[in-house]
Order: structure tokens, then sequence, then C-alpha cells
């Protein structure tokens, strides 16, 4: 019963399939081999937008470290949530990638930024002259690093803000299935159409060995991108291996079969603890991870049994009163059987 993360899970089998099939003899590296040239215009095909760059790089923090890097100078601030990946979780990665832009962060229920608040964090920046940050790019998170989703209304409502004052915007688009998915929406209709310029388009934690592509809708963008990724050290010599995942998980939306089924899941978890008297959801669920509250005695019982899911904060015992109320996050992926989620449903039952 694994809930820790979506990035515990399986590779999909016809990921699996198709890296097998593209180890045949010999292919130029780098990326000039064949499937790379097909796995990006497959990416273009998707997102509807012939004329965009698609770089594949093998981790998330790699595509939004990499990508902020081609949007950000040095002395820009980047604007993102307070609870952001890019904040929390990169290690500094996309301050050391733009050479030392500063994250700006914004406050928001449910993690999630509203225009309101970005307006008012752009029109305090930039305004001390030489001696403060500059304005700079946008980032916002879609699944959020809460489990929520933003309307295409809403990010649409960010990127008009953002546009205003003459920035660009980025998405973190780790779980960018899992927001697709439950929107009903199109690649182009929850990014360039909604005014996003670059977005990292999630395949690891949604059936992929580990491949990102970030597409970049100003094509201009493409070689600095390249030079920066070579830099980083991110631009695999065997890239037909990344290319073959990216390639299987674009083709007969098998990248929104895996989202939907993952989402399934999730969405199982979450009508079992709303009827949970004890229980409470911290945030509404919109993909595959879910922010909730429940008795220690709850967590005890599912966690001696095998079930594997953070508490929050970190370091919280399962020692202690039964009854305390204690945070979890679960996070389902596509390979979660239903079985599972029963299992660790009728475990906080008791
Ligand atoms: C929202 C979000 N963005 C980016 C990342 C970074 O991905 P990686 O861990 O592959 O660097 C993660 C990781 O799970 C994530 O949850
Ligand atoms: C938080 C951790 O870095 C990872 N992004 C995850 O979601 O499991």
């Amino acid at each position: 019963m694994m809930f820790a993360s979506d990035n515990t899970g399986p590779a999909h089998p016809k990921v699996m399939e198709a890296v097998t099939r593209a180890n045949d003899g010999y292919a130029m590296p780098y990326g000039n081999d064949a499937l790379s040239g097909l796995a990006a215009d497959a990416v273009r095909r998707l997102f509807e937008a012939p004329d965009a760059a698609v770089h594949l790089v093998a981790t998330g923090t790699a595509a939004n470290s990499l990508a902020l890097g081609v949007m950000a100078n040095p002395w820009d601030a980047v604007f993102c949530h307070r609870v952001a990946h890019v904040e929390e979780d990169e290690c500094g990665a996309p301050e050391f990638f733009t050479n030392g832009a500063k994250l700006t962060l914004i406050d928001g229920a449910d993690g999630k930024m509203t225009p309101e608040a970005l307006a008012r964090a752009i029109a305090h920046t930039g305004d001390k002259g030489v001696h403060g940050v500059q304005r700079g790019p946008v980032t916002i998170t879609q699944i959020t690093e809460v489990g929520t989703a933003y309307t295409l209304e809403e990010i649409r409502a960010l990127t008009d803000v953002a546009k205003s004052f003459g920035l660009k915007t980025h998405l973190d688009g780790a779980r960018f299935a899992n927001a697709c998915a439950a929107l009903g929406c199109t690649p182009a209709e929850m990014t360039w159409k909604a005014g996003i310029d670059a977005v990292s388009f999630g395949g690891t934690k949604n059936g992929c060995l580990g491949v990102e592509a970030v597409v970049l809708f100003d094509p201009e963008l493409s070689w600095e991108f390249q030079l920066r990724r070579k830099r980083a050290a991110h631009l695999w010599s065997k890239h037909r291996y990344l290319a073959a995942q990216m390639l299987a998980y674009v083709t007969d939306d098998l990248w929104l079969d895996t989202a939907r089924a993952a989402n399934a899941r999730c969405a199982e978890l979450a009508a079992a603890l709303r009827a949970i008297p004890e229980a409470r959801l911290l945030h509404d669920p919109a993909g595959n991870m879910i922010f909730a509250e429940l008795p220690r005695g709850a967590h005890k019982r599912a966690m001696e049994a095998g079930a594997q899911y953070y508490l929050f904060p970190f370091q919280s015992s399962l020692e202690g009163p039964e009854d305390d109320l204690i945070r979890c996050r679960l996070v389902t992926d596509w390979s979660c059987k239903p079985e599972d989620v029963a299992r660790v449903i009728d475990l906080w039952r008791g």
C-alpha cells in the first residue's frame, strides 16, 4: 500500500517496451537520433504548438530550474507561491541556475496565488531603482503542491497580471497530466492559450522512468536553453532513451490514461475520508494528491499493516494518544490498485 509519492511508482509497461525497442543497435547521441526528433514533434503536436522548442531532461527540478534560467535575469525576482516546489524542494536549484534570481514568495489559500496578491508583489518589486531586484517571471505549479488545481480562468488571470507588467509565466507541470485529466482540458488550453510562456511537462511521476519535456512557446529561447542544459550536465549522451519514454508517453493518450487512473484512486481515498467522522481533508484534491488529518490511531493501524505515506510534521510519532489528529499526505499513481485503496480505508476506519 504505497501512497508516499508518485515518485515511488513503477514505469508503465508501454514505456518500458518503448525503451527496450529503442535499445537496438546504434543511434547518434545528444539528441541527434531519430527518436529524439520524433518525440519533440509529438510533443509539439500534443500542445498544438508547431513552432515551440521542446527539450528533454531527466528530472523535474532540472526542467523547472533550466526553464527559469532562460526566463529570468540574475538580478530578477521569480514570483512563486510560498509552498512552491521551486522554493521548498529544489535545494536552491532555481536560484543556482538563474545565477542568483530571488524567489519572491506569495501567499494564497490552498497552495494557489491570487491575481491580486501577485499584482501587489510585482508592484512592490522593482520600485527601488538599482537597489532592488527587478521584476522577473512568474512560476505557477499545476497540480499545486497541496493537490489543488487552478481553473483555466485562474491561470489566465495570473498570466494577465504578469503580462500587464511585461513579465513571462512558467508552469511547473510535474503533475500536468493529472491537471489536464481533472479539468478535462487540452495541453494547449492549460498553457499557451491561457498565456503561459513555458511549461515543464512532467512524465516521471505519471508512468515514465524519468523524463520531463520543457516546452518553450517562444522558440527564440531554445538555443540558450540548450547551452544551459549542457552546462548543467543535463544533456543525455544516449538521449534516445529519454526520447523513447516521452514518445511512448504521448502516444495513444497514455499520459492521460495513467493520470486518469491515478486521479480515480485519489478520488476514492477522498470520498472515504469524507465519510470518516474524525477525518478532515485539508484541501480539495483535484488530481492525485491528498492532504488530510486523521487520528493517530488510524495512521498507526494503517502503517503497522504496511501502508506507506508521509505524516506532517515529518517527525510525527505513532506513539501517543490515539485520538490526536495528525496531518498526512497521500499520493496515488497510475499503478495504484483499488484493493490497496480499499485496504487502507478499512484500516483507517478500524
Ligand atoms: C510539484 C513538483 N515540481 C517539481 C518536482 C521535481 O521533480 P524531481 O523530483 O524529478 O526533480 C516535483 C517532485 O516530485 C514536484 O512535486
Ligand atoms: C516533495 C518531493 O520532493 C516530491 N516532489 C514529491 O512530491 O514526493
